[in-house]
């Protein structure tokens, strides 16, 4: 006969119950301590673990009020809160088994025990131990896992003013619950500072759900988002949650959330309004508790009027808004971006680190960037692979709109000759892609003249 493998302890003051409980379990379970004296359990307890612990209640010989017993499984408890104690009580003790199970005993026993009876709870208190441990270390790896991811892509790169902003912002609202909505074009870096925001809130050890709204079909969208039970539609093979429920604990961040349709917006705003969600096919609501960040491109107030979008929506998600400004008004933040984008590159394609001379970041400068940071991201990528020499050309960076198109760098502003100058030397070196030749020849002067203006502006 198999044993179970399962540590157990048993704690009495009677050597012959000892021996009996010893003498039956051990043909059942792998191992079988006994501890006479009480009082030695706190230090036993320290030195060594046990996955069940039968303990009895009476120990004074007479003793009715059985409070050492259960003064006894309170330290047990407070060593190990999650310790699985069985009770030993004497026949007709129920009500003090009753209040030993409130404070946390698992099961009791009526001494003098029924071997198939003790043997039946026993192996049920073993179960109930091992489940409690394998709960216990996937907790433990989840932990490590959320903060693993939660650690990928949390940097907001540049300090223009803007963005200084956006930081204060994102402090203040991280400590509250608050249900915040991230505004911005595409690529403007929403998705980073939600996640920012999960790891700088008090919800950070627990999970970040991201959901793309604009991927997640009209007929999935609320199986997707509220879960289902098995055989509510011809796919629903099994039960599955929702992201609201999967997010539980930490935070859910409704990517594109201007693209939800009418209908399911007024399903997400009852779900938001009662903070509980009902899987497709099931009639029993489940709570929720989800910190939430929406995000969108789409101009939400201007949809509000023209009834794309329902107000009451609108206002349950924005408790705080934060609005992330295009890359074009922050050029400050250009230069870094794009040392940072080519740090990374550069440790991608096992290239060395490549230098950003004044006249590539004129031509970064120059640019309108309608595709924001994701654009400067995946020029940068395209300019590393491009890159022969270590040393980064205007020509590496390809841009979508032509050199004619770039902004006249000042020109409008300050117009001192020097200046004017200044910025047709830099359209000229742009418009080359740097090719001294062919710029010297364009602005009809001669190549050691160009490299004077050149030092002369600094360029
Ligand atoms: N401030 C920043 N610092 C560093 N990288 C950034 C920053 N902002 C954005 N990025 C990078 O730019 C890319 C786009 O960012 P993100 O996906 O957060 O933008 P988004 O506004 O959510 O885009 P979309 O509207 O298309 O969903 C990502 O690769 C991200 O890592």
């Amino acid at each position: 006969m198999s044993k179970t493998n399962c540590r157990i302890l048993i704690v009495d003051d009677q050597e012959d119950i000892l021996t009996a409980g010893r003498i039956f379990l051990k043909q059942h379970f792998s191992l079988v301590r006994t501890e006479i004296h009480p009082e030695r359990l706190p230090e036993l307890l320290k030195k060594e673990s046990f996955d069940v612990i039968l303990l009895d209640m009476n120990y004074t010989a007479g003793a009715t009020s059985s409070r050492e017993g259960l003064d006894l499984l309170q330290k047990i408890l407070e060593i190990d809160p999650q310790a699985i104690v069985v009770m030993m009580t004497a026949y007709g003790d129920i009500d003090l088994a009753v209040q030993a199970l409130k404070l946390g005993a698992s099961d009791f026993v009526v001494k003098p025990w029924h071997n198939e009876k003790l043997l039946a709870t026993l192996t049920a208190a073993c179960k109930l131990s091992q489940s409690t441990s394998e709960v216990a270390h996937l907790r433990s790896k989840q932990q490590h896992l959320n903060e693993a991811m939660n650690q990928v892509g949390v940097e907001l790169v540049g300090n223009s003013p803007a963005m200084q902003k956006v930081y204060q912002t994102l402090e203040k609202v991280a400590a509250t619950d608050a249900n915040v909505l991230i505004l911005g074009e595409n690529g403007t870096g929403k998705e980073v500072a939600a996640r920012l925001l999960h790891r700088l809130s008090k919800r950070a050890r627990e999970v970040f759900i991201p959901v793309d709204l604009g991927a997640v079909t009209e007929t999935l969208f609320e199986s997707e988002l509220f879960g289902h039970v098995k055989g509510a539609f011809t796919d629903a093979k099994e039960d599955r949650i929702g992201r609201f429920e999967v997010a539980s604990g930490g935070t859910l961040f409704l990517d594109e959330i201007g693209n939800v349709s009418l209908p399911l917006q007024a399903k997400l705003l009852t779900v938001l309004q009662n903070r509980v969600v009902t899987p497709v096919g099931s009639n029993k609501p489940k709570a929720v508790n989800v910190r939430l960040i929406s995000a969108t491109n789409m101009p939400l107030y201007e949809m509000v009027k023209q009834g794309k979008f329902r107000q009451d929506l609108l206002y349950r998600i924005n408790t705080v808004e934060i609005q992330l400004p295009p890359l074009r008004e922050r050029k400050e933040d250009i230069q870094p971006l794009a040392e940072r984008f080519l740090a990374v590159f550069a440790k991608k394609y096992q290239k060395p680190e490549v230098h950003l001379s004044k006249v590539v970041l004129h031509k970064l400068m120059a640019y309108s960037w309608p595709g924001n940071i994701r654009e400067l991201e995946h020029t940068m990528e395209r300019a590393m692979i491009m890159c022969e020499t270590g040393n980064l050309q205007p020509s590496d960076i390809y841009l979508s709109e032509s050199a004619s198109e770039l902004e006249e760098v000042g020109l409008s502003k300050d117009q001192t000759l020097g200046n004017v100058e200044k910025t047709l030397v830099q359209q000229a070196l742009l418009k080359n892609n740097g090719n001294i030749t062919h710029a010297s020849k364009e602005l009809g002067i001669t190549r050691t003249a160009l490299y004077r203006r050149i030092e002369k502006h600094g360029l």
